[in-house]
């Protein structure tokens, strides 16, 4: 086998990494692989495959056993937590907003916890993920989830991170909303240079928006390809399960729309 090939502008070095909650079998099973800056990844696969334990040591909610994670060429663990989680984003499903504070307090708390001047940065940030000025007084249980999470995201931008890592963060809104805030974030991906790394169950959603989709199963990558060549069927079974789901649900509907026409 060739080994994986050492990229010089790796935004995210994952080397061997491996976890294990107690006993149980690893969480994530000795992983290896570069993220190229400015990519989009979506790294997928069923639940309790290791996602979010692969995801959060990059920003050290979770240390490994064994292995080195780095960002930006240095490993993790070089730089204290909280000063590592400056430069990396990081929206979750559940957002975590603080219910007391306001939308501009929550969306500049680590400007304020950095001393830095929040002065029309909230503004800035409303615009970016499309909330109107206005919002800035508002309490988060005043918003829709779909608001609620666009908060979130402008709060995980606010220190103008490189990296945004997102753990299945539209996985409790609606169809119509979901698609919304996807293109969105893509769109800003773009827009600001990130690279970005989202946690999904949802292979039309990673296939739609990621420029390369890695998927997992009992703590391994054993998927790594570009949609298409997930469409193509060029990543192995597993993948090509997954594939199948949304492929056939298409064709369903496809066939239905026939059928009553
Ligand atoms: N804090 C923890 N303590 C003990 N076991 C854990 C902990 N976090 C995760 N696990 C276990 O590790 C395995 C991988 O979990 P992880 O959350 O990384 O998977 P996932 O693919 O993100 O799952 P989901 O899609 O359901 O969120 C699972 O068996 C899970 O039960």
């Amino acid at each position: 086998m060739i080994p994986p090939a050492v990229i010089d502008n790796a935004a995210v070095r994952f080397d061997a990494v491996s976890k294990a909650y107690g006993d149980a079998p690893p969480a994530v099973a000795s992983v290896t692989l570069d993220i190229v800056r400015g990519s989009f990844i979506a790294l997928v696969g069923a639940s309790g495959s290791g996602k979010s334990t692969l995801l959060k040591t990059i920003n050290r909610l979770v240390d490994p056993d064994r292995g080195v994670v780095s960002v930006d060429g240095a490993a993790v663990t070089a730089t204290p937590p909280h000063l590592l989680r400056r430069r990396i984003g990081y929206v979750f499903q559940s957002i975590g907003l603080f219910p007391h504070m306001t939308v501009a307090e929550n969306i500049a708390i680590g400007l304020t916890l950095e001393r830095r001047d929040t002065n029309g940065r909230v503004e800035e940030l409303l615009d970016l993920v499309g909330l109107p000025d206005d919002f800035a007084v508002r309490m988060p249980d005043a918003l829709s989830g779909g608001q609620r999470q666009r908060v979130g995201v402008a709060r995980a931008l606010a220190l103008s991170p490189g990296l945004l890592l997102m753990d299945e963060p539209f996985g409790a809104l609606d169809p119509v909303t979901r698609d919304q805030l996807g293109r969105a974030v893509r769109a800003l991906h773009d827009r600001l240079g990130l690279t970005t790394i989202m946690v999904t169950h949802d292979m039309a959603e990673a296939l739609l928006l990621a420029d390369r989709v890695l998927v997992m199963e009992a703590g391994a990558i054993v998927a790594d390809a570009s949609p298409h060549d997930l469409l193509a069927g060029r990543a192995g079974a597993i993948a090509d399960a997954l594939v199948a789901i949304p492929r056939e649900q298409a064709e369903r509907l496809r066939q239905l729309a026939e059928a009553r026409g």
